[in-house]
């Protein structure tokens, strides 16, 4: 059990179980883009340490270049998704996969998608560590699924509570 701030979290997906399934997804990427060079799209903040270890194991030539977004204020969706930003790459005719920790309601992954068709992008796709299809409302379903996670707030490995538990190499689910 972990304290963050005024909530207790339980263990959920250690530290390996994380590991494992992030060597499979590389696979699964690789033998996607084998005869490409996708442009891979880290959503800050919390996607650094999945984005980290993911190419890693990818075996095939990738680009990896880093945007912010944000909707979320404490332990829920504000419904709203400001701009992108720090987009320096131009984007036009290529294949782009965005790198998300989590895919929840699918306000933040909408608002991704339409913003990258826009700039007239090849084709798009979409790998998440963490899904939660009972809360996905908006939104395509993504590519690429490390776990599918019940409809309960998590912490760890990137992901925070309050700006608090990126740090933890375990995921944590709130008790
Ligand atoms: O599907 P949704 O309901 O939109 O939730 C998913 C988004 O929420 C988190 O980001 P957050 O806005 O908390 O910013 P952070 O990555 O900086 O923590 C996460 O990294 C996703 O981008
Ligand atoms: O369950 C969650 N935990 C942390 N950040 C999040 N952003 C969307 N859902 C979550």
């Amino acid at each position: 059990m972990v304290k963050i701030i005024d909530k207790e979290f339980i263990p959920y997906i250690t530290a390996q179980e994380i590991s494992n399934r992030i060597a499979e997804m590389g696979i699964e990427i690789s033998e996607t883009y084998r005869n490409e060079k996708p442009l891979l799209v880290s959503v800050l903040n919390g996607s650094f340490i999945f984005t980290a270890d993911l190419i890693r194991r990818i075996d095939t030539p990738v680009e990896v270049t880093f945007i912010r977004v944000a909707s979320y204020e404490a332990l829920k969706t504000t419904g709203k998704v400001r701009e992108i930003l720090g987009l320096k790459e131009n984007v036009f005719g290529r294949d782009i996969l965005i790198l998300e920790d989590i895919v929840d309601t699918g306000t933040t992954l909408e608002h991704l998608l339409e913003a990258f068709r826009d700039l007239g992008t090849k084709s798009i796709k979409v790998a998440t560590l963490l899904h939660k299809p009972d809360a996905q409302e908006k939104a395509d379903k993504p590519h690429f699924i490390g776990f599918e996670i019940p409809n309960k707030f998590v912490v760890g490995y990137g992901l925070d509570y309050q700006g608090m538990g990126r740090e933890l190499d375990e995921i944590y689910q709130l008790r």
